[in-house]
């Protein structure tokens, strides 16, 4: 147990002031020079999965407050955080008797119980086999019932309430939670369910002495945003408990934030630690910190000219979906209502509205998901026919879509490759159809004219979106052939987000749907979606695409390329100016 806190026998009457200070008031500490292995990485040519400079430790004193910041892909903050739960060995271990936590091992508190880990990361829902994602739009199954209210373990409305019920329930009101306690938890939106599981962790009991939280805001809309960082805040500053952020290299930092530890990515990489200020965000290909302007065409590979007359040429082709007047309800609930909109070919639209105003259920009626797609009739037209005049197929094959339920969602099984899951984008399904004789003998023109386009597809998709584009350190990149190779299920969840991307986008479908896509990604990734998303060759003419995000930074195009926003305020929607 490399955490060593309990104190040994051994280690009685040895000073507290091994650490130079009163270890009670250290919280974290690493040694100088420390190397961090997996466990079984040893011997003399183990390479470490992250190092601290030469003679440079890490210790978090009491009062200070740390992001661990991820540069790369995230995999480094990921192995941080992994570290700090014991997962990953630390060389030389931290030294006895107050080891990793000194501020535990002085109230002898087992870290295992007292520190934890809120990550956002991929939950497998369904295991290795898909989970029905659409179950949440309305035919809530019987195991699925649960409510916010029990999953909080909170009493019921007419039930005694102790102390820490009523601090939970001032959170959750704080945070606009309150009226949905008794809905199934499985409705609850992406944020609304972030913002419950941040109540949740805050007041679990016991309540943890060390929480790190890894991107809380992420996927929390901007009119909430405020509230939550000073509720984080409050949270630290009382210990209660004490928070180490984690966060990407193009997140802004919080003004609260004291000091940062920087973590590059892929094995070996180094973690840099010191005051806010005085050590440099940098992504790992050492470009400042910057965003392509959303109205820019400055991408190198951006053809988007900013045309006065792409509106026109828009409204001339025949609109891929139309919604009128539109209201989607779940028993007196009305999520949706009065929607009316029509998405032409070539048209860019950002979707926006604060969590829970009905943006993914306005998306399940494009993509024909929702069950009351079905009944909408001539209300709802896709690819100009009703929903339940038109096969699933055609409509997953129609639509491209890559979205935080299709992430949370995607079956993860071992011997699904990279290849595997691009290709899968041909036909928006969830396993691969194999081809039905690789020799070809038996195989008419058009089946190999198909082949060809998509092995010509998959190497475009890759070339222009794959390892070469995200701003990689050069021996980090890996060969395409190798990345095409590698098992899906073992890839970092940042590049996970980027092959469900490559998936959507692979087969041209006419209609792209992104909603929330770089809400995982690194910031050589957001770069390299934008810089392919505004070319022509990226997405045409012919393609209409919707994006939701909350920041309106990682929306690709501006107004002179046409985008056009479409906004939702509790279930109403309309075109809004830009
Ligand atoms: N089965 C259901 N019963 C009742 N309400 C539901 C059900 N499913 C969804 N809702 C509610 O519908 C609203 C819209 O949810 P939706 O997921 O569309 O929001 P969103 O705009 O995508 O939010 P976010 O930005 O957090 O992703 C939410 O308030 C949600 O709680």
């Amino acid at each position: 147990m490399l955490l060593c806190t309990r104190r040994l026998p051994q280690c009685y009457g040895r000073s507290y002031s091994t650490l130079g200070h009163d270890p009670a008031k250290v919280v974290v500490n690493v040694p100088a020079g420390a190397q961090i292995y997996r466990f079984g990485d040893v011997g003399s040519n183990a390479t470490p999965a992250l190092h601290l400079k030469k003679g440079k430790g890490w210790q978090i004193r009491e009062g200070e407050t740390w992001a661990v910041i991820g540069t790369g892909g995230g995999s480094g903050k990921t192995t941080l955080f992994k570290t700090l739960l014991g997962q990953l060995r630390i060389s030389p271990i931290p030294p006895p008797p107050h080891g990793l936590y000194p501020f535990l091992a002085t109230r002898s508190l087992d870290p295992y119980q007292f520190v934890s880990l809120l990550s956002f990361a991929h939950r497998a829902r369904g295991g290795s086999e898909f989970y029905d994602f659409s179950a949440r739009y309305g035919a809530v199954r019987e195991e699925d019932r649960i409510t916010l209210r029990q999953t909080m373990k909170l009493p019921g409305p007419n039930e005694p309430m102790s102390p820490d019920d009523e601090r939970e329930l001032e959170l959750l009101d704080k945070l606009g939670l309150t009226s949905l306690l008794d809905l199934p938890a499985i409705a609850l939106s992406n944020g609304q369910t972030r913002k419950a599981r941040i109540v949740k962790a805050v007041c679990r009991q016991p309540r943890p002495e060390l929480l790190l939280m890894d991107e809380p805001l992420t996927g929390v809309d901007a009119s909430t945003r405020p509230t939550l960082t000073s509720l984080l805040e409050t949270f630290h500053t009382r210990a209660a408990p004490r928070l180490l952020l984690g966060l990407r290299a193009h997140d802004p930092i919080p003004d609260w934030v004291s000091h940062v530890a920087v973590v590059g990515d892929g094995h070996g990489a180094r973690v840099q630690t010191g005051r806010k200020g005085d050590v440099p965000v940098e992504s790992s290909s050492s470009t400042t910190v910057s965003f392509v302007s959303s109205s820019s065409s400055s991408s190198p590979d951006s053809n988007a000219s900013s045309s006065p007359s792409r509106k026109k040429e828009e409204e001339a082709g025949e609109p891929l979906a139309e919604l009128n007047d539109v209201g989607v309800k779940y028993g007196d609930r009305q999520v949706l209502s009065s929607i009316t909109w029509k998405i032409h070919p070539g048209s860019r639209w950002h979707l926006r509205g604060s969590n829970g105003s009905g943006k993914t259920t306005l998306l399940s009626l494009l993509t024909g998901d929702h069950p009351q797609s079905y009944s909408l009739r001539a209300k709802l037209l896709l690819f100009g026919k009703p929903r339940y005049q038109t096969a699933t197929v055609e409509l997953t094959t129609k639509v491209g879509l890559a979205s935080t339920d299709v992430f949370d969602s995607f079956p993860r099984r071992s011997g699904v490759s990279v290849e595997d899951v691009i290709r899968m984008g041909f036909t928006g399904t969830y396993f691969l159809q194999r081809r039905r004789s690789s020799s070809g003998e038996d195989v008419d023109d058009e089946a190999r004219a198909k082949w060809k386009w998509e092995d010509e597809r998959l190497e475009h998709i890759v070339s222009h979106l794959g390892p070469s584009r995200w701003d990689l350190t050069p021996s980090l990149v890996p060969a395409t052939v190798e990345f095409l190779k590698r098992d899906f299920v073992n890839l970092p969840q940042s590049e996970q987000y980027m092959v469900l991307l490559m998936r959507a986008l692979v087969g041209r479908p006419p209609l792209v749907i992104l909603d929330e896509v770089w809400a995982g990604m690194s910031e050589g990734m957001v770069r390299a979606t934008k810089a392919y998303l505004t070319s022509e060759e990226g997405l045409g003419r012919d393609q209409a695409a919707v994006v939701v995000s909350h920041l309106v930074e990682e929306v690709p195009w501006g107004s002179e390329e046409g985008l056009r926003m479409f906004s939702l305020d509790n279930g109403e929607g309309k075109e809004v100016q830009i």
